[in-house]
């Protein structure tokens, strides 16, 4: 096949495959390459500037030179049809019997992961692109191992967001002038190209989920990947629809400003409360006493640091006629364990039932055992109406000390959650490595997002010499080490199994130097 001038596929070509990297995708890969990827990588090392700034002793505040944005009179686009109504959105990676299980879940919509629950394995990248159109045509079915068939019901299916890559991540099998182009664009640039015209005429559109972002200036940067994609490809402006995660702690100081840059295209703000936590720890992982935050399973959402952020999100959103969606309760269903069950269920519940509460439109579920609870807590808050956009929580004054105010978290830093941090993400990569992105362990939904607290704070409490709150042992590389070999040494199968992840894992859990995202270490890893 002849490629457009400058591109290279360096990845296999498994079956199928043609039918996603054709020419013209390609082409249209390298046209959003060539315009914006040099803003992606001046828009990276703004960040890196912004963290030197608050290692030298800087904080976060709202900014001043956008206050006209946040006291003006605007709103954004009236919601895009398949959006209106947000209830319950299921999440998860592309495989085929993951998307099938989505779509029909019960789910309004499915947040199709290419980010935190996706390992960006080239053949999930390209594996998931077919599945998304498979999808979108109704034509996707699947078979597993054991027999068992797996296709699309005949009525309603959840609206698919697809999750894009963050704009850290590069995809490395597809080139460009000899460059490595962005994960970011190259998720969003086929599934617009090969899905679009067929979402447009199933009388839904193409509908996106950014996730990551730190800036307002990172949001301008999608906003102008729109137009320009729309006219390359003759969809009319305002086609796109994004929802926007805000899930970094200097975004959270910028949300007004994000629904402005992109209003046009908006579809709300997500509270992606695990990165959230990640940035909170990353953002002022050297400033010692006043950003230590205990064990990350005692961290709830309702200490007063999330809270003011989760209050915030909603009242922004509502103030601009966008929607406002929950976050992930990490808590697995179990079919085999009643007990386990009881106890996500329940615990789903009270997370739900206090985001509904709180004004949301809708919220997040993990797994499709949980679409009934979630529809249940919202349908008592809702009854028939598709949103409560119009409950504008007037109420709701946050400032920028409530935001910074980690101290004031409850909760012991303690071995067990050590071990539990170690333990955890060594599980995750080794998960990660081979290929699956997201994964039950003791009973939590581990993805990208969650393993990357466990590694950060794990970082955190040794770089700022913690003493344990239990055992007062002070943490260093030795406990570290030794949790890491007692954790895997009651894992079944051979601790050699985890060799790959526990060199990783120690990488970005003790070295000096703090990686900026543990993807970028382990996507190194991969072919
Ligand atoms: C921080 C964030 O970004 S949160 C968003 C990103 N994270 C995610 O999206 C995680 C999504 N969830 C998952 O991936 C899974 O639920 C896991 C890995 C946590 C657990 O999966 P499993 O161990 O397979 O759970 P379990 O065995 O109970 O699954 C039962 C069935 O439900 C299906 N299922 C479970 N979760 C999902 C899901 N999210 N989407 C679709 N189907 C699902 C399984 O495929 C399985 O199907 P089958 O009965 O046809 O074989
Ligand atoms: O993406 C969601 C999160 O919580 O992180
Ligand atoms: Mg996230």
């Amino acid at each position: 096949m002849q490629l457009p001038e400058g591109v290279e596929v360096v990845g296999p070509r498994h079956d199928r495959y043609e039918e996603i990297l054709t020419p013209p995708a390609l082409a249209f890969v390298a046209e959003l390459h060539r315009a914006f990827d040099a803003r992606r990588r001046d828009l990276l090392a703004a960040r890196a500037a912004r963290v030197a700034a608050l290692a030298a002793g800087g904080s976060l505040d709202f900014l001043p030179h956008t206050r006209h944005v946040r006291d003006g009179d605007w709103r954004v686009a009236p919601p895009a049809p398949g959006l209106v109504d947000r209830r319950v959105e299921i999440t998860g990676p592309t495989d085929a019997k993951m998307t099938v299980n989505a779509l029909n879940s019960g789910a309004k919509v499915w947040l199709a992961d290419l980010e935190d629950a996706n390992t960006p394995r080239w053949e999930n990248v390209i594996g998931g692109q077919l599945n998304l159109r498979d999808a979108v045509d109704r034509t996707l079915t699947h078979t597993a191992p054991d027999g068992r068939r797996y296709t699309l019901h005949d009525g309603d299916l959840a609206t698919i967001v697809v999750r894009p890559r963050g704009w850290h991540l590069t995809e490395k099998h597809i080139l460009v002038d000899g460059e490595r182009t962005s994960g970011s664009l190259v998720d969003f640039a086929l599934y617009l190209f090969h899905c679009a015209r067929r979402q447009l005429d199933l009388g839904h559109g193409p509908y996106f989920y950014l996730p990551k972002m730190e800036s307002h200036l990172e949001a301008r940067l999608w906003n102008d990947v729109f137009l320009s994609a729309q006219d390359h490809l003759g969809l009319p402006r305002g086609t796109i629809r994004a929802t926007v995660l805000i899930e970094t702690y200097a975004a959270a100081f910028e949300m007004d400003e994000i629904l402005y840059e992109l209003r046009d295209h908006a579809a709300g703000l997500n509270a992606g409360r695990w990165d959230y936590m990640f940035s909170v720890i990353k953002t002022f992982r050297t400033r010692g006493r006043d950003f230590l935050l205990p064990d990350r399973n005692a961290v709830t959402m309702t200490a007063p640091f999330m809270r003011a952020y989760t209050e915030l999100l909603v009242r922004t959103c509502h103030r601009r006629g966008a929607h406002a969606i929950g976050g992930m309760a990490a808590f697995i269903p179990s079919r085999r364990d009643p007990q386990v069950n009881e106890t996500a269920l329940a615990k789903v519940r009270e997370d739900k039932t206090r985001e509904a509460g709180d004004g949301f439109d809708g919220s997040w579920v993990a797994h499709p055992d949980l679409v009934p609870v979630c529809r249940e807590v919202f349908d008592a808050v809702l009854g028939d109406r598709p949103h409560q956009i119009d409950r504008t929580r007037e109420d709701v004054h946050v400032t920028a000390a409530q935001l910074l105010d980690v101290r004031a978290t409850p909760g012991r830093r303690t071995e067990a959650g050590l071990r539990n941090a170690v333990s955890v993400g060594i599980q995750y990569l080794t998960s990660w490595l081979r290929g699956t992105g997201a994964v039950a362990i003791f009973h939590l939904m581990e993805d990208a997002a969650t393993a990357e607290i466990s590694r950060s704070q794990v970082w955190q409490w040794l770089h700022n010499g913690v003493a344990l709150d239990d055992t007062g042992a002070t943490v260093d590389r030795a406990l570290v080490e030794r949790l890491a070999d007692e954790e895997l040494a009651k894992l079944p199968g051979d601790p050699a199994d985890h060799a790959a992840a526990r060199a990783l894992f120690l990488e970005v859990a003790v070295a000096d130097d703090f990686v900026d995202f543990l993807t970028l270490p382990a996507y190194e890893r991969m072919p």
